[in-house]
């Protein structure tokens, strides 16, 4: 990320990490705090571009002179408009004077609207991107993460630096646009909560989502102590996800808290359904850290200060973690590679299938069929992996191909990591 950002460093801008959006502005760590960033000079048209929690951001000082010289990328808007391009035509002598326009009724083309000002729809507040209902963090549910925040100083954010990895969703809308929950994740936490019957489908598209996201998936079921036979869940859920890893963590009492804390190296993400237990666990996580806080606020003693709620924090024992709040529906957005990775024994099974494009139905030699038959694969998991990928090629296909070639350009590098990881697993089965 340095050397990404050794660009913006020569144009004196500053580093720093996006810890929460909220409406045109951010709050973002930086070399000398937390700082709240206004986000207006940010010109974007794809909504996957949008800033989100964990992107790598370049900042400049909003009292600093522009670094560049060069074209402004967020030129103000000019005051000497270009000469209307379409201008009305010239009156035909031939027509009748009366039925010809007034001249000095026509719209003064120095007062006609300026084309390059109109708004650009591209860049014009997306319906779908609004604050969704689901995203917004209920204040009660949320963990404390509270920490001194520096309203003295004017920052801008400038740029983002591209994106390792990326938890991608369709948004829960009518247009499908993607929607980023979080950014250069190493690790997707996909919390389980015990305290119900797990529902492998709902699993499945949240393994989905991990996967393609480009980090690595963890499953961790929550709550075991609100049940007696965790370890038989425990071995179900593992049948769901051959090849992962499965923690059972108890907030209440401590429970699996510790492995799971050494498990998070760089950046972990929280995942998971509504009252999964997610912000109980990142309380777990952060234990005394959330009296560091305390004495971070103290410490700094100027300018104005609030206390914002973070969704990003640093752990005590290093890494970072990210609480997404609770989403009522995660819908895939454009994740067939996360899916033919959740369901890679599928897929596998489907290489002995005697035609290439067998549909698994009742072609003759399918070895998927075969493997149903004789008890070796559950008839759910195909019914499961068809449901998903017809949600998925439903969001892809109302995708808009413009934004899709964007998206595939920058998801090509973490694709090809992702077969490479495929093929690891083959060999590993
Ligand atoms: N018994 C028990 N209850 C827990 C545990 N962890 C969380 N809970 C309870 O489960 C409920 C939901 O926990 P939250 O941490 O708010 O869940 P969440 O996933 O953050 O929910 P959202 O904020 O809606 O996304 C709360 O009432 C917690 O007290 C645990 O380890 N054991
Ligand atoms: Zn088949």
């Amino acid at each position: 990320m340095e050397d990404a950002f050794a660009v913006h460093r020569q144009d004196g801008l500053r580093p720093g990490r996006i810890v929460r959006v909220d409406r045109g502005r951010c709050d973002v760590v930086t070399e000398s705090g937390l700082a709240r960033v206004l986000m207006s000079g940010l010109r974007r048209s794809d909504p996957l571009d949008a800033p989100c929690t964990g992107d790598w951001a370049a900042l400049r000082s909003a009292s600093a002179p522009a670094p560049d010289p060069d074209p402004d990328p967020y030129p103000a808007p000019d005051p000497y408009p270009a000469p209307d391009p379409y201008p009305a035509p010239d009156p035909d002598p031939d027509l009748d004077p009366d039925l010809a326009p007034d001249l000095d009724l026509a719209p003064d083309l120095d007062l006609a609207p300026d084309l390059d000002l109109a708004p650009d729809l591209d860049l014009a507040p997306d319906p779908d991107l609004a604050p969704d209902p689901d995203l917004d963090p209920d204040p009660d549910l949320a963990p404390d993460m509270g920490l001194a925040l520096n309203l003295g100083v004017g920052l801008e954010l400038v740029a983002l630096l591209p994106r390792r990895s990326a938890i991608v969703r369709s948004s829960a809308s009518r247009s499908s646009h993607g929607q980023v929950l979080a950014a250069n994740v190493d690790l997707v936490i996909i919390a389980v909560s015990l305290a119900a019957p797990v529902d492998p489908a709902r699993l499945e598209r949240l393994l989905a989502l991990a996967w393609e996201s480009g980090a690595q998936p963890l499953i961790v079921l929550t709550k075991a102590d609100l049940i007696a036979d965790a370890d038989d869940v425990h071995a179900e859920t593992r049948a769901l996800a051959p090849g992962l890893d499965v923690l059972a963590v108890s907030a209440e009492t401590g429970q699996g808290i510790g492995e799971l804390r050494a498990s998070i190296g760089g950046t972990a993400v929280l995942l998971g359904s509504s009252g999964a237990g997610k912000s109980t666990l990142a309380n777990a996580l952060l234990g005394e850290e959330l009296l560091a806080t305390g004495e971070v606020r103290a410490q700094d003693g100027k300018g104005r200060h609030t206390t914002v709620r973070r969704e990003l924090v640093a752990l005590p024992g290093g890494g970072v973690l990210i609480d997404t709040p609770g989403l009522r529906g995660i819908s895939l957005y454009d994740a067939a590679e996360g899916l033919e990775q959740v369901f890679a024994d599928i897929e596998h099974l489907a290489a002995g299938c005697r035609f290439a494009d067998c549909a698994h139905d009742s072609e003759p030699g399918c070895a998927v069929q075969a493997a149903i038959s004789a008890g070796e694969l559950a008839g759910r998991r195909l019914a499961s992996y068809r449901k998903l990928q017809r949600e998925n090629d439903w969001a892809t296909s109302r995708t808009d191909a413009r934004l899709r070639g964007e998206l595939t350009d920058r998801q090509k590098a973490i694709t090809s990591h992702l077969r490479a990881t495929y093929r690891f697993r083959d060999r590993q089965l």
